[in-house]
């Protein structure tokens, strides 16, 4: 069942065109990444779907609703980023009693136990916090509510690596145990994989590839060899990324669509697997050869 769609949608913000005929659709019960450059337009997305803004023009459905003012979608659809305002005179402890009262499906055993596994003090206020500690206070506050859509907006903002790691972890957990839809942005795809079911990459306010994750792995492959070598054979197929490592040596990445690696391997290049994470990075980067371009 479709839960989140998008008809050419673009929206404008001042002279800046922010998004451009973007159109896909997210099945309930996923997880879906959503990954992209700085400025791509992954929040302005995600603040249209949640109803905080609305589009300039095209179609958006959240849960068969236009999420826009929405009161149905603001009690089923959670934004969660590191910019939350929480009433400032509420403590920790407040906070989460105000979201049980608002939030049909939230899950106080769980909310406690975080947020002792975390060492946050009822008494605290959230404007007080640290970045990371925020951060962690506010993943609590969107995982325990279990809206049927939650969207995180660079949920790990400032947090330390091994509270990452504990977040993708119990956020993969929760889900397992309770399915729901997510839609998370990241810069630190290469942590969240395990937990993506589908990314969606967006370039310069469009749809560049909505995929599984499976699909994305296998998307690409990476050729070593000699430069002459890997030049000529790489020559009639889509190039991602292409250097030249050491002496008489080249590094390309191609598109994994029709090619005889065998033939490549018996040729004497080595084929190397690359990361959905790489992937991405290779398909939006303004140029072939990354920064090393500029210094050319
Ligand atoms: N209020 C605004 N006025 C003018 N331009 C804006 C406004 N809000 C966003 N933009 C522009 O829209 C583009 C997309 O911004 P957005 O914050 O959605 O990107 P993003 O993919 O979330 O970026 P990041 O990864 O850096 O958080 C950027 O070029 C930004 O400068």
């Amino acid at each position: 069942m479709t839960i989140v769609k998008c008809e050419r949608v673009t929206k404008r913000q001042g002279s800046v065109q922010v998004l451009s005929d973007l159109s896909f659709q997210i099945r309930n019960n996923t997880i879906t990444g959503l990954i992209g450059k700085n400025g791509a337009g992954k929040t302005t997305l995600l603040k249209i779907l949640s109803g905080l803004w609305r589009p300039t023009s095209g179609h958006v459905e959240v849960l068969n609703t236009n999420p826009f003012n929405s009161l149905s979608v603001s009690a089923n659809v959670m934004y969660i980023d590191d910019q939350m305002d929480f009433p400032h005179t509420l403590t920790l402890s407040e906070i989460l009693e105000a979201g049980k009262r608002f939030y049909g499906n939230w899950d106080s055993q769980l909310a406690e136990r975080l947020f002792k596994y975390f060492s946050f003090h009822p008494n605290q206020l959230h404007n007080e916090l640290s970045k990371g500690k925020a951060s962690t206070f506010n993943m609590i506050f969107g995982l325990v509510a279990r809206c049927e859509v939650t969207l995180f907006d660079e949920p790990t903002s400032g947090m330390d690596a091994s509270v990452r790691k504990d977040f993708n972890r119990a956020l993969l957990k929760d889900y397992l145990a309770h399915p729901r839809t997510m839609i998370i942005s990241s810069h630190h795809l290469e942590e969240l994989e395990e937990v993506l079911e589908d990314i969606l990459l967006m370039k310069d306010g469009k749809t560049l590839l909505h995929e599984s994750i499976d699909v994305i792995r296998n998307y690409a492959v990476g050729l070593t060899g000699r430069s002459e070598l890997v030049r000529q054979w790489v020559a009639d197929k889509e190039v991602l990324y292409q250097e030249e490592v050491g002496i008489n040596s080249c590094f390309a990445v191609v598109k994994n669509e029709g090619l005889n690696i065998d033939k490549a391997r018996h040729l004497g290049m080595e084929i190397t697997p690359v990361s959905a994470s790489d992937v991405c990075v290779y398909l939006t980067n303004p140029m072939r050869g990354g920064i090393d371009d500029v210094f050319k």
